[in-house]
């Protein structure tokens, strides 16, 4: 595994072929833990695409055989040096997702000029980004920013605070995290001062505190929590979104996402985007 070059897989083509190809890759024995995200490229088109990022040869050899199967247009990139896959493999302690760069202390000396830099100690609260469910809710707000910022944006869950930190950090103007962990809650008030953040937080389960509801309607909500309450918050979350607003579930695993999902799409939510990073599945939603 040491001596793998990190590879990027890109496969385009229909949606149909594309989820089954998907599909296939949850299924296939070898690739369990495989990393992947499966989007819609282009709307007019009726594009779509799967990125793959295998970290060994073997993971290598069976995308590529998954994905032949389907009538699926697959290139192949040599990821950069400094990609997050490849930070986050090496077993160093910062994390790299898109244009976040999320760091410790001990660290300092080595940021990069280019990215948005985060720092987060490990400590007492949950999300210093070396976790599976974080770093795909960094993956997809990082894609989703791209083509639109999130003028106000809520953290169901906040942990450290990191990802509303991130969006303070990258335009947002009213950034909200609830916690039902005090601890929680104070971490992520010291690391918005330390990473200079207008993001505010409140100790409250789920979304019925008043910072919450006077903010609120949101363009973007993050809810990393487990799979229940996901479930359970379904329509509170929809209630907190404007119409056409989108939501980043994560917290669930890949064998829960199905369950996940049919609570969102009951109420009218499209899915836009889903990321699979080792056993954890995140779902992008957007509110109709
Ligand atoms: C998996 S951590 C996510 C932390 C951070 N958002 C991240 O992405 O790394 C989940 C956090 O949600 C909090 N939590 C769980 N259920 C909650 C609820 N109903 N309302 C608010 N916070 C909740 C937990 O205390 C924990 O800090």
């Amino acid at each position: 595994m040491t001596d793998y070059t990190p590879q990027q897989i890109v496969a385009r083509g229909a949606r149909a072929d594309a989820e089954a190809a998907a599909d296939a890759i949850d299924n296939h024995p070898g690739l369990e833990g495989a990393t992947y995200s499966i989007l819609e490229e282009d709307e007019d088109k009726g594009l779509w695409r799967i990125d793959a990022f295998p970290t060994t040869d073997e993971e290598d050899a069976g995308l590529l055989e998954v994905l032949a199967g389907y009538p699926l247009k697959v290139v192949r990139e040599t990821l950069a040096d400094a990609d997050w896959l490849a930070m986050a493999l090496s077993g160093l302690p910062p994390v790299r997702a898109g244009r976040f760069f999320v760091y410790g202390m001990h660290d300092r000396g080595r940021l990069p000029a280019s990215t948005v830099n985060l720092r987060i100690e490990a400590g007492a609260a949950f999300g210093t980004g070396h976790h599976g469910t974080t770093v795909g809710c960094l993956m997809a707000y990082d894609k989703l920013i791209k083509a639109r910022k999130f003028k106000k944006v809520l953290d169901v869950g906040a942990g450290t605070g990191l990802l509303a930190i991130a969006a303070a950090r990258t335009g947002s103007r009213i950034a909200v995290g609830t916690d039902i962990d005090r601890p929680s809650v104070r971490i992520s008030k010291e690391n918005a001062k330390v990473n200079r953040a207008n993001a505010k937080f409140v100790h409250a389960s789920g979304l019925g505190h008043r910072l919450v509801t006077d903010n609120a309607p949101y363009d973007l909500v993050f809810a990393n929590i487990l799979a229940r309450p996901l479930i359970s918050l379904a329509q509170d979350i929809k209630t907190a979104l404007v119409p056409g607003g989108t939501v980043i579930l994560s917290g669930l695993l890949r064998t829960q996402e199905r369950m996940v999902k049919a609570a969102y799409v009951s109420r009218g939510f499209k899915v836009v985007n889903r990321i699979h990073r080792d056993a954890w599945a995140a779902l992008v939603l957007q509110r109709p």
